[in-house]
């Protein structure tokens, strides 16, 4: 809705309503078409203001209107109206005005902006573009090269950045509605032919199509597969090359293609589940918005290794105090001269002073005795995290919370070595930790309610999207990524390549594809893990029986190669080979085909040709079949969780959704018939056998993802 007032004698004052960030919706719309024509035909309006209630101008179109049959005025003749009209109109941009919102301040004739305030074109992220003239408007009012930037990317600008740009007219450190209206009082009246953007000629800058094509060729590099910003950037192009009305026609056809494609559905899935994530609820019954968390001013985080050392960078970020904690000298002299470098960079891109003052290091584990919140970042070894656990229980203050980042190990057993398990949540970083947004909030068996709202709350403060997940065996994100890691292993075991299967997933948008992610993290991780859970046995055995372990068919590939001292990058050899030890650029390596080969014949295995379908049903559906596992098990309380893991934390593309989404695209009795064939191909896989919550989705007529929760409630709630 939107409502019109009078002030100052002569300020006709839209507000527009529609809480939390007004978005327009139908009704919206209708309101601003409605006031508007009010404002116009009333004489004693001399000029307009338009607002957002709540310090909030317009978050765009009403994305939830996307998926229903859309109703009420169309935003593009709503802007031209504003535009068309013979009274000044200003916007007061305070809060944020993104995408439609943008759109409707560029159709008024002046805008002023709060210093606060935050504008965009975001609709790329939402896999759409600006079409309501907002790709026409833009490189017309702040030239080509800006306007590709803002809607290629979606990024969001400051006011002052705006200011500069050409976007605003004024900003402000006051009240943005009270300038505003001074602003219209003093235009009004006067001409306004030099103000309509949509008359504005395209500035042509020199060199127009090598400008285009270097666009078009930087999109798709980082696009992976991602049709909207191609489609921006074919926006921009009819501005700069086509009379306004030309250029208006292309972006609505350029647009239709893109609103109903399942890209635009998985990315606004996306944007809901981001926020989704946040009411989490866990089996117990505690829940986001019954329980408090407690402040935590000073943490400790303990272990200055790679984890250890970007959590508190991430930390002092978010303006705790930290103390950081580590018992080897070369390890903390090593982590001091990292951490401070890594917080000169952040102040730098941030734009603000760096924050070393916030960090405090100590060689001696009693310096946490007064922190409110532990994170441990030591060893992947239980046996020193017991240890380590003990300790603190005796050595921190009561109600201080232990957090672990193990990214696997049982937390329910951490907690049973302190006194007080209720305290003890894992809170697992992704490398590298002040960079990642991700982080998984592990709730043990005994964990508190408090202590869970606590370590989702500072994740938030932290700007992590944080996710509350069930304590198992490498909890949402790895639990998953073993039997698509395995899947990979046996490819290779008949016939495929590392290249073949890495450049199916890359294909797919993937940003690296198992093998080069391997060799990246390391192939000794993995080593370590599989040695500790007695599968390795070493040498060369050959026969059939060297390639089961505890009764499933296994490959000791990755243990072979980590024999030899391929452990990746690291080494310079690993699935592929590298330029150097520590290199980047991944090359094929013959030395690695022919070990495959003679693997083969050595196993008695006959290489056949392998496809990228094969390559992807494999690998993504039995990933996929142990996120319904993850579902079933109520270690993820929905399907949103496990898609914003992936998504944030696993380079799952996002315009495909997420693992369980792109389920639902592809086809749930699909997913579940390819799941048989292959399980039937081989029984000795036990990821490949469909999941019970899977059959039952397919049998209850597969329904769409936001119901998939009540079939689990129900599953649930017979056992
Ligand atoms: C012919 C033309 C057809 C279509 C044209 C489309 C152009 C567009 O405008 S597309 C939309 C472009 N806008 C955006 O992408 C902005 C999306 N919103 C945000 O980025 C943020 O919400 C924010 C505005 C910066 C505010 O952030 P914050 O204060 O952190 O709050 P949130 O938790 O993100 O949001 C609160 C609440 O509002 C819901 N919401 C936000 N924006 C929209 C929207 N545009 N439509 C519908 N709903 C929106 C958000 O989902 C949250 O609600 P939940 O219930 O928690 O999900």
């Amino acid at each position: 809705m939107a409502q019109l007032s009078i002030v100052s004698g002569s300020v006709g004052l839209i507000t527009l309503q529609n809480p939390p960030v007004n978005a327009l919706s139908a009704a919206v719309r209708q309101g601003i078409v409605d006031t508007v024509e009010k404002a116009l035909s009333d004489p004693k309006v001399k000029s307009v203001v338009i607002r957002g209630q709540n310090g909030v101008f317009c978050g765009g179109a009403d994305i939830k209107e996307f998926g229903t049959k859309m109703t009420g005025p169309h935003l593009i003749p709503m802007i031209h109206a504003i535009e068309a009209g013979n009274k000044p109109m200003v916007a007061a941009i305070e809060g944020s005005a993104l995408g439609g919102g943008l759109e409707l301040a560029l159709g008024c004739h002046y805008r002023v902006a709060h210093s606060k305030a935050r504008l965009g074109l975001p609709e790329v992220t939402l896999g759409l573009l600006p079409a309501a003239a907002g790709s026409q408007r833009l490189p017309r009012l702040i030239g080509v090269p800006a306007a590709l930037n803002l809607i290629t990317t979606g990024r969001h600008v400051t006011a002052a950045e705006a200011l500069q740009l050409g976007i605003v007219d004024q900003v402000t450190d006051h009240d943005t509605v009270d300038t505003a209206v001074k602003f219209a009082l003093n235009v009004a009246g006067q001409s306004l032919d030099a103000r309509r953007i949509s008359t504005f000629p395209c500035p042509r800058p020199a060199e127009l199509d090598a400008l285009f094509e270097d666009a078009m060729q930087k999109v798709r590099k980082s696009a992976r597969g991602a049709i909207a910003p191609v489609a921006c950037v074919q926006a921009v192009r009819a501005a700069a090359t086509l009379p306004y009305a030309e250029g208006l026609e292309r972006e609505r056809e350029l647009m239709a293609t893109l609103f109903n494609s399942g890209q635009a559905r998985a990315l606004q899935y996306c944007f809901f589940a981001q926020r989704a994530v946040g009411r989490w609820s866990t089996p117990s019954g505690a829940r986001w918005d019954t329980s408090k968390p407690v402040p935590v001013p000073k943490a400790a985080v303990i272990g200055l290794g790679t984890m250890g050392r970007g959590i508190a960078v991430a930390l002092a970020q978010t303006g705790l105090s930290v103390v950081a904690v580590e018992t080897q000298e070369k390890q903390m002299m090593e982590a001091k001269q990292a951490v401070s470098g890594m917080l000169e960079r952040g102040a730098k891109r941030r734009g603000v002073a760096p924050v070393s003052d916030k960090i405090s290091y100590s060689g001696n584990i009693r310096a946490v005795a007064d922190v409110d919140l532990v994170i441990e970042a030591v060893f992947e070894d239980m046996a020193v995290k017991e240890k380590l656990f003990q300790q603190l229980s005796a050595i921190c203050k009561p109600g201080a919370l232990l957090c672990t980042n193990t990214s696997a190990l049982d937390v329910d057993h951490l907690a049973s070595q302190t006194r007080n398990p209720e305290l003890v949540v894992g809170m697992h970083f992704f490398a590298p930790a002040h960079v990642m947004k991700l982080l998984e909030v592990v709730y043990g068996r005994r964990s508190s309610t408090q202590a869970v709202a606590t370590a989702m709350q500072l994740g938030k403060k932290m700007g992590k999207v944080s996710v509350a997940v069930g304590n198992c065996r490498g909890f949402v994100g790895n639990r998953m990524l073993k039997p698509y890691i395995e899947q990979a292993f046996y490819l290779l075991e008949e016939g495929a390549t590392p290249e073949l299967v890495d450049r199916a997933l890359e294909e797919f948008g993937f940003s690296m594809g198992v093998f080069r992610m391997s060799d990246l993290s390391g192939l000794d991780v993995g080593w370590r893990v599989r040695k500790g859970d007695g599968l390795v046995e070493p040498g060369l055995a050959s026969g059939p029986s060297a390639r089961v372990r505890q009764g499933r068919r296994y490959s000791p590939l990755g243990d072979l190669l980590c024999e030899q001292g391929r452990f990746g990058q690291k080494t310079g050899r690993g699935w592929y080979q590298y330029e150097k030890p520590g290199g980047r650029v991944a090359r094929s390596d013959p030395w690695l085909h022919s070990f495959l080969e003679g693997y083969r014949a050595r196993h008695g295995l006959v290489a056949r040709r392998i496809d990228h379908e094969e390559v992807l049903e494999r690998c993504l559906y039995a990933l996929i079949n142990e996120g319904f596992h993850i579902l079933e098990d109520g270690i993820a309380a929905g399907p949103e969780d496990i898609d914003v893991i992936y998504v944030f934390g696993y380079g799952w593309p996002r315009h495909r959704g997420g693992p369980m989404f792109y389920a639902g695209m592809v086809g749930l009795a699909k997913v579940l018939e390819r799941l048989e064939h292959y399980h039937q191909a081989h029984p000795d896989v036990p990821h490949l056998q469909p999941c019970s919550l899977l059959r039952r989705l397919v049998a209850s007529g597969s329904p769409p993802i936001h119901k998939w929760r009540e079939v689990i409630r129900k599953l649930h709630s017979h056992l």
